[in-house]
């Protein structure tokens, strides 16, 4: 924010260092990707006089922050709350381009269902469901840290903490889901693949939770970062090439040239060779593209002709349910209060269940909360896949165990012409929005040789 409160059209990464040079003068940029981290780029190379193209594989610009209509209202089926708004560069661009925002409503009185049981939970059931509920176990990996033994899984700890305490079988399995939804949804992987430092004592679990929600969805937020670059929509990037004097980025049938590339593709995309490098990427930088993990997190939306639960149990804005299979994550239900859809975010260990079939799982969440058969049918559904999105590959990069934070920042390091961007691309931010945005900015500071940078905003 500049003086007197008015928006500043100056981005930085978070830092003012200026990033070590790429080699050979910045004369045509190619971005390939057109998410936030891309957009980023080309938005501020633009504003600063640069040619630059961005190529994107699918009919539309976003990745992994797309809002949709459910019959007439906002979804948002990836990101859709800017996490940490202070001293956040998504919150600092929101304000620039002018787009209308709340601070999630959400209240922090929840209610809750069990599945197994068929039956919705008493509030000292869902007294224990937040974060304070892992002090005890951060205090033992600390510990563990400090005696240098070695990193463990989530599911490790959390289950050996559950095996030492005293409760009987049913509060125990139900727990265990509870904590397994608070650490997937947070790191979008599987507990057993979850390093238990990094989620822990690292950068996983990030302070309180104030939360800034677009109004009109994230879309509102990526049509002004958009709208001064060049981008090609419907070009799948195959392979980016290189020789000391530029970059070729070779779709099917034709072929970009530039001085430089920023690849931004999704850290499932590179592990799954959606993008070939010629020559090949280092080993060594292969093999942080390996050891570091991407799964997922799942959303479900339903809309109906009018919110019914609002006025009949005001508690049912925010859920917790357990599936009846205890190996299952518990789920969350939401309403931001902005339109009658209820939002279901769905943990990674969960995620195969709703895939089978959204609407009766959705319905019998929300039944199972409401606590009786709904009084009407919904009248739009949406649902998720990025598993399976061969754009995507998964939500978000997670830390796997023996592995560190610092593999985030080794995967933004630039292999020759070649600058890499994306929400995995720096252990500040990793798996934030905003953290996508930043890396974005870096990579222009890095072209520009700049300590931060202009972006315009329409
Ligand atoms: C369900 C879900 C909920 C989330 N919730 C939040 C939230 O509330 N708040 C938050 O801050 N973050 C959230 N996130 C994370 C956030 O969405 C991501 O961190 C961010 O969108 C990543 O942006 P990116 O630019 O790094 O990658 P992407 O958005 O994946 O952009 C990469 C682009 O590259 C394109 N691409 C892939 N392969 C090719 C190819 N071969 N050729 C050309 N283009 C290609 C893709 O189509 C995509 O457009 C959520 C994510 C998910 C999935």
């Amino acid at each position: 924010m500049g003086p007197f409160g008015v928006p500043d059209d100056l981005f930085d990464d978070g830092s003012t260092a200026i990033p070590q040079a790429l080699p050979g003068d910045v004369e045509r940029v190619v971005v390939v990707g057109a998410g936030i981290a891309g957009l980023a780029v080309a938005n501020a190379l633009t504003t600063a006089g640069i040619d630059c193209v961005v190529l994107e594989a699918r009919d539309r610009i976003g990745g992994r922050l797309h809002t949709v209509d459910v019959d007439g209202h906002v979804a948002d089926l990836g990101g859709a709350w800017i996490h940490h708004p202070d001293d956040n560069v998504l919150a600092d661009w929101v304000d620039l381009a002018g787009v209308p925002w709340i601070v999630d409503p959400t209240g922090t009185r929840f209610t809750g269902a069990d599945l197994g049981e068929g039956r919705r939970l008493r509030p000292e059931e869902l007294a224990g469901a937040g974060y304070a509920v892992f002090e005890p176990l951060a205090d033992q990996v600390r510990a563990d840290l400090a005696a240098g033994r070695p990193d463990r899984s989530m599911a490790e700890v959390v289950d050996d903490h559950l095996a030492a305490g005293p409760l009987p079988d049913d509060e125990r399995a139900r727990l265990r889901q509870l904590m397994a939804a608070m650490v997937e949804q947070d790191g979008a992987g599987p507990l057993a693949e979850i390093s238990a430092r990094w989620a822990l004592t690292e950068g996983m679990f990030v302070g309180d939770v104030v939360d800034n929600v677009p109004v009109q969805g994230f879309r509102s937020i990526l049509a002004p970062l958009a709208a001064a670059s060049a981008i090609r929509l419907d070009s799948p990037v195959r392979r980016v090439e290189q020789t000391p004097d530029g970059v070729t980025v070779v779709g099917d049938g034709w072929s970009e040239a530039g001085s430089h590339a920023v690849v931004t593709v999704s850290l499932g995309v590179l592990k799954n060779a959606g993008v070939g490098f010629v020559p090949p990427l280092p080993p060594d930088r292969q093999a942080v593209i390996d050891r570091t993990g991407f799964g997922t997190l799942e959303k479900v939306f339903l809309a109906f002709p009018e919110p019914f639960w609002r006025d009949r149990d005001p508690g049912l804005q925010h859920s917790v349910v357990y599936p009846a299979d205890r190996t299952e994550a518990a789920t969350w239900t939401w309403d931001f209060g902005l339109s009658p859809t209820m939002m279901f975010l769905v943990a990674h260990s969960a995620a195969a269940t709703m895939r089978r079939d959204p609407l009766a799982w959705a319905v019998q969440q929300l039944e199972a909360v409401y606590g009786e058969p709904l009084p009407v049918a919904p009248t739009g559904l949406a649902s998720t896949d990025w598993l399976h999105d061969e754009h995507a590959r998964g939500a978000y990069a997670h830390i796997r165990p023996g592995a560190f934070d610092a593999d985030f920042d080794a995967l933004a390091a630039p292999v020759g012409r070649i600058g890499f961007a994306g929400e995995h691309t720096g252990s500040e931010r990793a798996g934030y929005a905003d953290g996508a945005m930043a890396s974005g900015l870096r990579e222009a500071k890095r072209l520009l040789q700049l300590p931060a940078v202009r972006l315009a905003a329409p």
